[in-house]
């Protein structure tokens, strides 16, 4: 599936950022193009991917080129004074190849999560393209034992209300459920651990329906309209994600192990692995925890070598699926790589009914 990648304030161009690299890394592109906007020159000028004249400072007269701060007001204002600027340069950077804009942002900060809800307005008005974001929960939890409420949980409760009525869907990831003990998601090498984990993840979910430069076509591709109609179910998203090394049999034709060749693999063990895969990517830690029994829609992307989708433990996968989410409309496909010795399952839930973080945040809001 094909994206248009825009980041929005210090830390959604930063995973934008990372996106671009990820993509340039692998086989299968899913990038057409990306765009930065932020309102911190410093920022803007450590990204590594994002082409120069890609990146747009703005509000410069309410920030001055330093940020906001964490101050919505001060970022909602510079957002309004350059309002069409922005959706111009969101415009550039989308074409007749674009299947979908994804928006990230971080949901704590000032800038980026004021201006994304206006320019995704404007980008839906426009585009028959749907508009997804992607936004980062700050770490921490959001009411203090006194029943204090911080400016930064305020802040992701008000935004978490905006980006999700301005988008199609908004996929979550929570800095909280991935940050190691001791760790802090503010400090550099930290947060850097903590993109690499999101992007595997988006980039593998968003490059899943890409051609391998025409290697082996899947029995049944993940096609852009698959992740599609999965996001249509609206609301909150997050992505299950595991993988497992495999070990191809082999066997010698003169036994003795002399001329080794790759043998055949068993059904037993393409099962196992299958099953194994699809419930650790499904049971173990998604983007953003959330009750599994509120799901609508699901999406159970496999990928392996050819002769590991075995078809019938894939169908078992998806019908477990159902079963796990109460959900009817369980989606499915298979990423084929041929010279690869993993097999990789890649679960999107979306439509997302009840997810305790959200609540909490959104509590902070109203209370605040
Ligand atoms: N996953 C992730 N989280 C981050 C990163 N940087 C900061 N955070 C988290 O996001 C919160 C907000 O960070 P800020 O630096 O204020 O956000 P910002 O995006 O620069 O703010 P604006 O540019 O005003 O939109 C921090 O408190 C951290 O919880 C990052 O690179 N990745």
């Amino acid at each position: 599936m094909k994206l248009t990648v825009c980041g929005f304030g210090g830390v959604g161009c930063r995973i934008a950022d990372r996106l671009v690299a990820a993509d340039g890394d692998r086989s299968r592109s899913f990038v057409v193009d990306s765009v930065a906007l932020d309102t911190d020159q410093r920022d803007l000028s450590s990204l590594e991917s994002i082409p120069d004249d890609r990146r747009h400072l703005y509000g410069v007269i309410e920030a001055e080129g330093a940020g906001v701060e964490g101050d919505r007001s001060v970022g909602a204002a510079a957002a309004d004074s350059e309002a069409t600027e922005l959706a111009n340069a969101v415009d550039d950077a989308v074409s007749s190849q674009t299947d979908a804009i994804l928006c990230c942002v971080g949901l704590a900060g000032g800038s980026g999560a004021t201006a994304l809800p206006r320019i995704a307005d404007e980008l839906r008005r426009v585009y028959d393209v749907p508009v997804y974001g992607l936004g980062i929960l700050p770490a921490g939890s959001p009411t203090a034992d006194d029943g204090s409420t911080s400016t930064a949980a305020r802040n992701t409760g008000r935004a978490l209300a905006d980006i999700g009525a301005a988008t199609d869907a908004l996929l979550l990831f929570d800095n909280e459920l991935w940050l190691g003990s001791g760790d802090s998601d503010t400090d550099p090498d930290t947060r850097d651990d903590l993109n690499e984990t999101l992007t595997t993840r988006v980039a593998a979910l968003f490059a899943a329906g890409e051609g391998d430069h025409d290697r082996q076509i899947a029995e049944r591709v993940v096609d852009a309209s698959e992740v599609q109609n999965t996001f249509a179910a609206g609301g909150i998203a997050t992505i299950g994600y595991a993988s497992q090394t495999i070990e191809r049999p082999t066997e010698s034709r003169f036994g003795l192990g002399i001329l080794e060749q790759e043998g055949e693999i068993d059904d037993t063990t393409a099962i196992k692995a299958i099953e194994t895969t699809s419930r650790r990517a499904v049971r173990g830690k998604l983007t953003v925890e959330i009750d599994r029994e509120s799901v609508q829609r699901g999406l159970l992307i496999v990928g392996g070598p050819p002769d590991w989708l075995n078809r019938r433990a894939v169908s078992d996968a998806r019908s477990w699926l159902a079963q796990e989410t109460g959900s009817v409309e369980i989606r499915g496909g298979d990423m084929p790589d041929p010279d690869g010795d993993t097999i990789t399952m890649i679960a999107l839930l979306t439509g997302v009914g009840s997810c305790p973080r959200v609540n909490a945040f959104r509590a902070a809001a109203d209370r605040g």
